[in-house]
């Protein structure tokens, strides 16, 4: 008895009931707290108009758009805790200067650090955030929370603000549209095809790239381009007449030959944006695939590149099929696993099909495709209506080689091809006189550009190069213009002996993976033979069944 009164006693002193006390008030008073917090923030938020942006609206205006508005605002610049990044969000990226303060920063600066040219610092929400910022005589309060696969939701923008109805969030929802296509009038924004969410990710924005930079056969440039237009302005002639509102365009040829750089000057040219899909990509669906062609805009390019890629690595064809792909040798041996992303891709001919011309796909739409290989491609692929105009891509040209050696020096009298993409602001000069600073190239007079220029054509075999081969002979000469033309021909012996080379090793090579294969196959059927012999002679009367 004494020893439970000694283990009760110091409950009955003041000291712990003291604690006790301070222990009860103190929780009492932080449930109280917590409690008014939340009832305050529930009070408030009654007030609030709240619009959420999800990943799956970047087409449209979704977070890009919103982004880079809000790194342009001033108020934004002055937030205290922000996402750094070097990516370039608009033209105008919001940047630090060496003094610490935000400023926005809208010099093109040439200079080179550390052999890097400077790069803009860009800064973007944080996340998991809540941000107030002012805008037209309203608070707004701004939250992006990250990706999260377990809940099944992308990244998403929430812009809360108190107003009697939501007219404000519409204007800033126009004006961060119209910023957005302000900048896209120098830039093409890329789109990739997510195909963990089966949604588009912005993957950036590239400088527009001249159409007169592209050097391709007389009529081919003029042709496509007067093509798209064509249809872009042609919705209600479709309608009338109950066509589906699309066209594909079908560029193939040898690889290097300026597929994908028309591709791009025609976005810039016609101020779209690109949707790019790899079809052999890891994860790839005829699911994912259908949502994401419902997801694209009306007015975009959709790019489909290296199709036969697809079909030879990712896609698996079903029984319907109509198509005879090439199969490549280490494919060849029953499998229809692609060794490079584990058979992830499920996506059969028919899933691709539907997704391009479906109920669920986007009208208004230039599909481009991009083949190496056309012989591999599936009939019902390329046919009318999916490829409406097919061009084909061919080695350089001697008179190729002409021009992309005008378009690569500068000369006094011919204009330099880089002039239409100049900003606003600056005279037609300035940029090629910066460019020449920079790498110190000679000017060449009109005569002098035109006696070299057909003196390198002369040295170009007719179809054997690439137009990016002779490019990149012209890079590795970008000072030297002379000297390029004298040194062309030794060159042109050094590629065909290279070629050569590489095509030996090749035929080697394959020679080797055809000889294996034959190797394989015959021992499979030896074991065939072994074990049939082996169940024929423990069951002997299997065989007369
Ligand atoms: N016709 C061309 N005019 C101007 N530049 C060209 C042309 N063809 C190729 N080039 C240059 O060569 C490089 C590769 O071109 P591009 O990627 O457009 O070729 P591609 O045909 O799409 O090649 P691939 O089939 O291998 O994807 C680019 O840097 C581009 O500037």
């Amino acid at each position: 008895m004494d020893k439970v009164k000694n283990l009760l006693s110091p409950l009955a002193s003041g000291t712990i009931n003291d604690t006790l006390k301070l222990v009860v008030i103190g929780g009492t008073m932080e449930t109280a707290r917590r409690a008014s917090v939340s009832a305050w923030n529930g009070f408030v938020d009654s007030f609030f108009l709240t619009a959420h942006f999800s990943q799956e609206d970047y087409p449209v205006s979704g977070p890009p758009q919103l982004i880079h508005w809000l790194s342009k605002q001033p108020a934004w610049g002055r937030s205290r805790e922000f996402d750094i990044t070097t990516r370039t969000v608009g033209r105008n990226a919001v940047t630090q200067s060496t003094t610490g303060d935000l400023l926005v920063d809208d010099d093109e600066d040439d200079t080179l650090v550390h052999g890097h040219k400077k790069r803009k610092v860009a800064f973007e929400p944080s996340p998991e955030t809540t941000h107030t910022i002012y805008y037209r005589g309203h608070w707004l309060r701004i939250t992006r929370t990250k990706r999260n696969k377990d809940y099944g939701h992308a990244s998403e923008l929430k812009i809360s603000v108190v107003a009697r109805n939501n007219a404000i969030l519409k204007q800033l929802v126009l004006e961060a549209k119209r910023e957005y296509e302000k900048d896209a009038e120098h830039r093409v924004h890329i789109y990739m095809a997510d195909t963990t969410w089966g949604c588009w990710t912005w993957a950036g924005a590239r400088q527009k790239r001249p159409m007169s930079s592209i050097v391709l056969e007389p009529g081919v440039k003029d042709m496509i381009l007067a093509d798209c237009k064509d249809f872009l302005y042609s919705e209600d002639w479709y309608a009338e007449r109950g066509i589906p509102f699309r066209r594909g365009y079908l560029l193939h040829g040898v690889p290097g030959s300026g597929k994908t750089s028309l591709i791009h000057s025609i976005a810039g040219e016609l101020g779209l944006d690109i949707y790019v899909v790899s079809l052999s990509a890891k994860g790839m669906s005829d699911n994912k695939l259908t949502k994401l062609m419902g997801r694209v805009p009306s007015r975009c390019i959709l790019l489909l590149e290296d199709l036969d890629a697809a079909f030879t690595r990712g896609v698996s064809r079903d029984e319907k099929s109509t198509g005879a792909p090439i199969t490549p040798i280490g494919l060849m041996h029953g499998s229809k696993k692609d060794p490079d992303n584990d058979g992830e891709s499920t996506l059969s001919l028919s899933g691709l099909l539907n997704s391009l011309d479906g109920v669920a796909a986007a009208e208004g739409r230039l599909l481009f495709a991009t083949t190496n290989h056309i012989e591999r491609l599936d009939p019902a692929l390329s046919r009318p209506g999916r490829m409406d105009v097919w061009i084909n891509f061919k080695n350089a040209t001697k008179w190729q080689a002409e021009e992309i050696f005008k378009n690569f020096f500068p000369c006094k009298a011919l204009e330099p091809p880089i002039q239409s993409t100049s900003q606003e602001g600056e005279t037609a000069e300035q940029k090629p006189k910066a460019k020449r600073k920079a790498c110190s190239v000679p000017i060449l007079e009109e005569a002098e550009m035109i006696d070299l220029s057909k003196r390198f054509a002369d040295a170009i075999p007719e179809d054997e190069m690439s137009v990016a081969a002779l490019q990149g002979y012209l890079l590795r000469n970008k000072t030297r213009p002379k000297e390029a033309v004298e040194e062309v021909a030794e060159w042109v012996i050094k590629e065909r002996e290279m070629r050569e080379k590489l095509k030996k090793e090749k035929e080697e090579r394959e020679a080797k993976e055809r000889k294996e294969l034959q190797e394989r196959e015959r021992k499979e059927r030896e074991e065939k033979t072994v074990k049939e012999v082996c169940i024929s002679s423990v069951h002997p009367a299997s065989s007369h069944v």
